[in-house]
C-alpha cells in the first residue's frame, strides 16, 4: 500500500471521502459483467439517499438499485405478536441466500423478480418487483458489506459514515412518518437491538469498504466523484461489450490518482515520470497474465504440493519509438533478459504513416509479442506497427498492446483491422480533438516523459 499516494489522492478532499485500499484494487474485471456497488451504514445514514443522488445525477437508465430491505423475512404470526423482541438488525433478519442468487442472476444478465417489504405489516408483500440486468447494479443495505458471499458480488464497496446522534434523530422522524412506529417504539428499538447490531455488526464490516463517504447526501463531493467515477465504467463498458479483446485494467481510486497526476498539466517533469512508471508497471503485469502458460506442481518448504504454472517463455517486446521506449524498463523488470525490438513511424494527425526504421527479434513469428506504445489515439500508427508484425509472420493471436490511455476512434481502428489482437490498456478516454491529440488525454507523452516538452 503506498499511503503516500493515498495521502497525495485524498489530500484537498479528505473530509468529503476517504479511499481505502482493502484488496480488491487489483481485481481485474470482466467487463462482460455488470459493475456491481455496495452501499452500506448504519440506520439512516443516507444510504437510500446518496443511492437516490447517484441514479439522479448519473441520468442513464443503465443502473438499477436493489435494496436488502426487500430481503427481510416476513415475521410469522408467532413472531409479529412479539415483533417489539424481534431483532431486524441482526444478518439472520435477512433471506441472504436468496438475496445473492438474485444478484447472480443480474450478473449473468438476467431479470429476477424481488420480493417488496412492507416496514408496517413486517412481511413481504405482493406483486414481486421485476429488475432487469444493468450495466450498474448499487446493492443498498445496512449489512452489504457484513457477509463475504455478498461482499464478493461487489467491484466497489462504499461505506457511509453519519454521526449516531444524526441518525437517531433521522430514524425517529422517518420511523413515525413512513414506517408507523411511535417514539417510544423507536428508541426502545434503537436502544435494545439497532445500536447493539450496528456495533456488533455492522461497523466491523466499514473496513471492507474501497471509499468511506462521511455526512452522507451532504457531500456532494463524495457523490460527485463516485458518479465520475461510475460515468468512466460505463463509457468503457460499452466498447469492451463491443469487442472482447480490449482488456481495461480494473480501476480504483488508486490508479484514477495516478491517472490525475500523469495527467496534470502542472505536475512536474519527476513526477510524471514517478506515476506513469506505476502505470505501466501496472498494465504490463496485467499484459503479461494474457499470455498462455503451462501447469507445473512443485513441492513447498513445508512438503506442501502447489499446483503452480510455468510463464510463456517464447515471448518479447517491440517498443514504438519514442514513447514506446518508456515502458521498456517495465517490461525487463518483469521478464528478466526479454529481447526487445523497436519500430519508427513517422506520420501525424490522420495522415498516412510511413515506416522509418525497424529492428527485430529474427525469430519474431515463433513468439508472442508485446507491442508497447503508451497512448493509442487514431490508431493509424498502431496499424502499421501491427502490419509490420503480421508481415514477419507474428500470429495476430499473439500479439498484446499495451498502452496507458486509448481513445475509442483508435480502439475501433485497431479492433476492427485486427479482431484476434489483444489491447491492454489503463483508462479508456473521451474522444480525439481536431489535432488527433486525446481528449481529455495527458499530452505528448515522449515529451514529458523525456524533458523535450
Ligand atoms: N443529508 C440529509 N439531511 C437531512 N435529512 C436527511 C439527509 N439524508 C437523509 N435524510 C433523511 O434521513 C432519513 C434517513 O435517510 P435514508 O437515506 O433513508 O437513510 P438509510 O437508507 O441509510 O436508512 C430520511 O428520512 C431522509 O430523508
Ligand atoms: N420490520 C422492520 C424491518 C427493519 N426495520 C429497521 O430498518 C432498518 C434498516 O433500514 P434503513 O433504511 O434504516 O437502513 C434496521 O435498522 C431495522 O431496525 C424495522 O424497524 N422494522
Ligand atoms: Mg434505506
Amino acid at each position: 500500500m503506498d499511503s503516500e499516494t493515498i495521502g497525495a489522492i485524498s489530500n484537498g478532499i479528505k473530509d468529503h471521502l476517504s479511499v481505502q485500499s482493502n484488496g480488491s484494487d487489483s481485481t481485474s474485471l470482466s467487463h462482460r459483467q455488470p459493475f456491481v456497488i455496495g452501499v452500506a451504514g448504519g440506520t439512516a445514514s443516507g444510504k437510500t439517499t446518496v443511492c437516490n443522488m447517484i441514479i439522479s445525477q448519473l441520468r442513464d437508465q443503465r443502473v438499477v438499485l436493489v435494496n436488502q430491505d426487500s430481503f427481510y423475512r416476513s415475521l410469522n404470526e408467532e413472531q409479529l405478536k412479539k415483533a417489539h423482541e424481534y431483532n431486524f438488525d441482526h444478518p439472520d433478519a435477512f433471506n441472504t441466500e436468496l438475496l445473492v442468487s438474485c444478484m447472480e442472476k443480474l450478473q449473468k444478465g438476467q431479470p429476477v423478480r424481488i420480493p417488496s417489504y412492507d416496514f408496517k405489516s413486517r412481511r413481504s408483500i405482493e406483486p414481486l418487483c421485476l429488475v432487469n440486468p444493468s450495466d450498474v447494479i448499487i446493492l443498498e443495505g445496512i449489512l452489504v458489506l457484513h457477509d463475504s458471499k455478498v461482499r464478493n458480488l461487489m467491484n466497489m464497496k462504499i461505506f457511509v459514515d453519519t454521526d449516531s446522534d444524526v441518525r437517531l434523530s433521522r430514524r425517529i422522524q422517518r420511523d413515525t412518518v413512513e414506517r408507523g412506529r411511535n417514539i417510544q417504539n423507536v428508541l426502545d428499538q434503537y436502544a435494545r437491538f439497532v445500536k447493539p447490531s450496528f456495533e456488533e455488526f455492522i461497523l466491523p464490516s466499514k473496513k471492507f469498504a474501497d471509499v468511506i463517504i462521511p455526512r452522507g447526501g451532504d457531500n456532494d463531493v463524495a457523490i460527485d466523484l463516485i458518479v465520475q467515477h461510475i460515468r468512466t465504467k460505463l463509457g468503457q463498458h460499452d466498447l469492451c461489450k463491443i469487442y472482447p479483446n480490449i482488456f481495461v485494467i480494473f480501476s480504483t481510486f488508486q490508479i484514477r490518482g495516478m491517472h490525475t497526476l500523469v495527467r496534470d498539466v502542472k505536475t512536474t517533469k519527476h513526477d510524471f515520470v514517478f506515476y506513469a512508471d506505476r502505470l505501466i508497471r501496472l498494465v504490463v503485469e496485467h499484459g503479461l497474465g494474457h499470455l498462455p502458460f503451462t501447469e507445473k506442481q512443485i513441492i513447498t518448504p513445508t512438503g506442501s504440493v502447489y499446483p503452480g504454472v510455468v510463464f510463456c517463455k517464447r515471448l518479447c517486446g517491440v517498443s514504438v519509438i519514442r514513447s514506446g521506449e518508456s515502458m521498456e524498463n517495465a517490461l525487463r523488470a518483469c521478464c528478466k533478459g526479454i529481447k526487445i525490438g523497436k519500430i519508427l513511424i513517422h506520420g501525424d494527425g490522420n495522415n498516412g504513416r510511413q515506416l522509418i526504421y525497424e529492428k527485430l527479434p529474427a525469430d519474431i513469428s515463433s513468439r508472442h509479442v508485446l507491442l508497447l506504445d503508451p497512448v493509442l489515439a487514431s490508431g493509424n500508427s498502431a496499424v502499421k506497427a501491427i502490419s509490420l508484425l503480421l508481415s514477419k509472420g507474428v500470429q495476430e493471436t499473439n500479439i498484446i498492446f499495451l498502452n496507458l490511455i486509448a481513445a475509442p476512434e483508435g480502439i475501433h481502428t485497431v479492433c476492427r483491422k485486427f479482431p484476434k489482437l489483444k489491447i491492454v490498456t489503463s483508462e479508456i478516454d473521451s474522444s480525439l480533438d481536431r489535432n488527433f491529440g486525446v481528449i481529455p488525454g495527458m499530452g505528448e507523452f515522449g515529451d514529458r516523459y523525456f524533458g523535450t516538452d
